[in-house]
């Protein structure tokens, strides 16, 4: 999305350097609900009309972490299919990545695979979650097994921005692998995984064959987390 958005990138990114701030960015295609998610989290709402996001969108939070204050920068942006890739300014610095699929449909889910090959090249370590949006439109789908968090060892989020189910651990999590992440500890990364094997996960279905295919492309051997 280079083309579209000269003006946001000449951002200073500098201050991502300081102890007291964490830049997350937010990843997936268009309509999953990148931004509505954001909002649910950071005014508590949810405003169902809204055109897409056509340039970048920072949602500036502060969160407290272990009594410490940490400023936090969401980057959003739009994920057009149009755009193909995003700038190489929207990974810089970044602490942390939100990965979002719409459960709802499952080319969303397919095209995790080239959202995460890019992510890889430019941030190979940082945390990433993995975001299934609107159960609360198929309920049923929390009961589904998503191998694509598996076989990356991503903790994996059933949330919904509609109703706000678990968007405040999502965004809570993100924080603090964020700030781990820039401290070098894998502390909370492993604690987070841990709490989510304790989810009840069904045999493998139809959701996981377009990973196999991604994988047979050639995507990328999981990186571990740090
Ligand atoms: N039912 C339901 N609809 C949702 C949910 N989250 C988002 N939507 C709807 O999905 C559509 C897209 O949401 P956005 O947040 O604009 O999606 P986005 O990922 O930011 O899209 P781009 O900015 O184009 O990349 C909107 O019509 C929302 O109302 C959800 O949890 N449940
Ligand atoms: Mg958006």
């Amino acid at each position: 999305m280079a083309g579209d958005t000269a003006k946001p990138f000449e951002l200073d990114q500098e201050k991502y350097d300081a102890e007291d701030s964490v830049k997350i960015i937010c990843l997936g295609d268009s309509a999953v609900g990148k931004s509505k998610l954001m909002e649910r989290f950071l005014l508590d709402g949810f405003r169902p009309q809204q055109l897409s996001t056509y340039a970048l969108t920072l949602y500036k939070h502060t969160a407290t972490v272990d009594g410490r204050t940490v400023l936090v920068d969401f980057w959003d942006t739009a994920g057009q299919e149009r755009f193909q890739s995003m700038h190489a300014s929207y990974y810089h610095k970044a602490h942390a990545c939100i990965m979002v699929f719409d459960v709802q449909r499952k080319v969303t889910y397919r095209n995790l695979g080239t959202w995460y090959a890019e992510l890889r090249e430019f941030r190979p370590e940082i945390p990433c979650v993995l975001v299934a949006n609107k159960i609360d439109a198929d309920i049923k789908m929390t009961q589904k097994s998503f191998s694509f968090a598996k076989k990356f060892s991503l903790p994996l989020y059933f949330v919904s921005a509609a109703d706000g189910t678990n968007v405040v651990k999502l965004f809570n999590d993100a924080i603090r692998l964020a700030v781990s992440y820039k401290q070098n500890s894998r502390d909370f990364m492993d604690e987070v995984l841990q709490e989510l094997e304790n989810f009840d996960l069904e045999p493998e279905d139809e959701e996981d064959r377009p990973d196999q295919e991604q994988e047979q492309r050639g995507h990328p051997e999981s990186p571990a987390p740090s």
